[in-house]
């Protein structure tokens, strides 16, 4: 079993890949970027994954877990057209759908900024224009393996997945690949990103992730798939 072996943080990138990583300022062409570029520290470079330090504010972080804290229900998951509970998924999940941004302008700020730390655009057709996904696990908590994306969009929906940790996690709460060996232990204020697709929009199967227990703590996440 390599889930509680990864999930503990004891496996680890191959060194050839691991002496090939690096972290760097990226500013792409962008005239907001150039005043505070992004802190991207590579995590495996084929399938690409990079963690963002200091990608949103403690502010935000505070305004959006206020927003979802009376809020946050049993996440399901997509089962053919339907959605279900389901033993693999415990967490609670709240939706911050661009509806309702109008009355909480800084998630529009933060939707623009998660575009221009990507360099790519959220809702490419309105019908993706997809919410800001908010995720709480308490203790015992956990997300199994998962795709962010299923065959039936392949790659259409959900490219790509950005994910803000919201908290630090005192013990477990990681985000596991287990393809590619390799955890990512939460760290408040950080995003990990990553494409759930190849090029040629077919599922990269590679990118089948988990949300690990959480052994102590209480663990917040923001998704927003792109
Ligand atoms: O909580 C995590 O670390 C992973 C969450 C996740 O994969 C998801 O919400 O799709
Ligand atoms: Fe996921």
């Amino acid at each position: 079993e390599i889930y509680p072996l990864a999930c503990q943080g004891n496996l680890s990138v191959p060194e050839d890949i691991k002496s090939n990583l690096k972290c760097f300022y990226e500013s792409y062409n962008n005239t907001f970027l150039k005043i505070g570029p992004l802190k991207v520290e590579e995590l495996y470079l084929d399938p690409r994954v990079v963690k963002i330090h200091d990608a949103i504010y403690d502010s935000e972080i505070n305004r959006i877990i206020e927003l979802s804290k009376g809020k946050v229900e049993r996440g399901k998951v997509v089962n053919y057209g339907d959605t279900i509970y389901v033993d693999t998924r415990l967490s609670k999940v709240y939706f911050l759908y661009p509806e309702i941004f109008g009355d909480h302008p800084f998630l529009y700020k933060i939707q623009t900024r998660i575009q221009d730390m990507t360099n790519l655009v959220i809702g490419r057709e309105e019908r993706y224009k997809g919410p800001l996904q908010i995720n709480n696990y308490g203790l015992g908590g956990h997300y199994d393996l998962h795709c962010d994306a299923t065959p039936r969009d392949e790659g259409l929906w959900r490219l790509a997945s950005f994910m803000f940790y919201l908290t630090d996690v005192e013990l477990g709460g990681a985000t596991i690949f287990p393809s590619l060996n390799l955890t990512v232990f939460p760290e408040k204020g950080s995003a990990v990103f990553w494409y759930n697709a190849h090029a040629n929009t077919l599922l990269d199967y590679r990118m089948y992730h988990s949300g690990c227990p959480v052994a102590l703590g209480n663990k917040w996440v923001a998704n927003q798939w792109i």
